[in-house]
């Protein structure tokens, strides 16, 4: 019995690693002499540092930067083993969590400890960059990043803007005088999280400013400054990036790396998958589990669990996902052969969500699960 592990943390609950561990103590509990392979994962956002550099060798740095309200703040990036690669994930520095609920206002929340990060690595001999983006607090199409970075953008009279999301609609002209030399000698990976695009209603504001304190009206500003700001993309860059998939996720920063870096915009699930040899695991596989806190359509369509099912299907390998819980619509749920919530009883969100009780509750289900498994494995023996 050769188990791979793939799961996605419970937002809020677990993480990848926590959630592995429980698995895999409740695996062995019934099948002792399983073989169980945990891999890290994570979609681009919060966790992808954790999840690339447990898998693979190199070294984690800690580094001074600014929060998304630009307050210092220490952050974390990692660089293999082959010393030019860098991975950075952008909540370190510009993470929704970084910012107190009240303070949260993506029309002031800026990148700029991103480009601090980028900059740190770059002074230690980095070149290539993977950069995983998502779960941010800002909404500024990376112009903080790319401000720490040497770029200035100027207003319609030549004046030097500040930071945050408000300056995308007054954005006219970009100076690149200052910008730092070695950047051009630089490659650009964006793991993305999502696929939305930069504006309109699948638009990086419409959808995910609200969780980011905006309210409408902050939402609407947010979405014309950014269809502006890319049309000037477009005339002075002639970078026309705005309904590139991954261009809109982590409030457009996709978009502004691509055409300011000519960053290569991925989905975030498929560089980790390749990064921590997924494939390879696979064919020693008997089975897989992956899951996220709760499984929904969404879950099915460009995240993690869709990820790991299109590749567990190629390798012809069964694949079960367990989830806090599973959304009442999910009937259908093609390329995950069973679902499986960890509930057993009614209890409240919060009550489920205490990490004790989760723990008990994800080990119990894997127990039932591989009871089932071994009476029918060896039923049929
Ligand atoms: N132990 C748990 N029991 C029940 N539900 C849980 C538990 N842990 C998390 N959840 C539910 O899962 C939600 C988080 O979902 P999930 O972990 O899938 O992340 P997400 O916010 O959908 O982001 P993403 O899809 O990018 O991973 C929580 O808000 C909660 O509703
Ligand atoms: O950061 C965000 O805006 C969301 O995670 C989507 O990328």
């Amino acid at each position: 019995m050769n188990v791979v592990l793939a799961i996605d943390s419970f937002k809020g609950c677990a993480s990848s690693q926590e959630l592995s561990s429980w698995i895999e103590e409740g695996i062995k509990e019934v099948y002792q002499e399983a073989s169980v392979t945990a891999c890290y994962i994570a979609d681009g956002g919060e966790g992808m540092l954790a999840a690339i550099m447990q898998n693979v060798r190199g070294e984690i740095v800690t580094c001074k930067v600014h929060d998304p309200l630009m307050n210092p703040i220490s952050a974390q990036y990692g660089i293999l083993e082959d010393g030019i690669t860098a991975v950075i994930e952008m909540a370190q520095a510009g993470g929704l969590p970084l910012v107190p609920k009240e303070k949260r206002n993506p029309l002031l929340t800026t990148t700029f400890g991103v480009g601090e990060m980028v900059k740190d690595a770059i002074a230690k001999g980095c070149r290539k960059f993977i950069v995983g983006i998502g779960g941010s607090a800002t909404n500024d199409a990376a112009l903080g990043m790319l401000q720490a970075l040497g770029y200035r953008f100027l207003d319609e009279t030549g004046n030097e803007l500040g930071l945050g999301g408000a300056i995308l609609e007054d954005v006219h002209h970009v100076d690149e005088s200052h910008v730092l030399p070695a950047l051009k000698t630089c490659e650009f990976t964006v793991a993305c999280d999502v696929d939305n695009v930069m504006y309109g209603p699948r638009g990086s504001a419409h959808i995910y400013a609200g969780q980011k304190g905006a309210d409408a009206a902050m939402i609407e500003r947010l979405d014309a400054g950014m269809q502006q700001f890319t049309q000037v993309l477009k005339n002075t860059l002639g970078k026309d990036v705005a309904m590139n998939a991954g261009s809109g996720a982590a409030g457009g920063m996709g978009g502004g790396m691509q055409a300011f870096l000519d960053a290569t915009l991925r989905s975030g699930i498929e560089i980790i998958l390749d990064q921590i040899g997924f494939d390879a695991h696979l064919k020693e596989a008997t089975l897989v589990i992956t899951g996220e806190g709760r499984i929904d359509q969404q879950s099915l369509m460009g995240k993690v669990l869709s990820g790991v099912s299109k590749r567990a299907q190629k390798a012809g390998v069964p694949l079960i996902a367990l989830g806090g819980g599973i959304a009442d619509e999910l009937e259908e749920h093609k390329g995950v052969d069973a679902l499986f919530s960890i509930m057993r009883y009614p209890m409240s969100l919060e009550e489920a969500m205490e990490k004790p009780r989760a723990e008990k509750l994800v080990k119990q289900s894997v127990k039932e699960i591989f009871r089932l498994i071994k009476l029918a494995k060896n039923s049929a023996s």
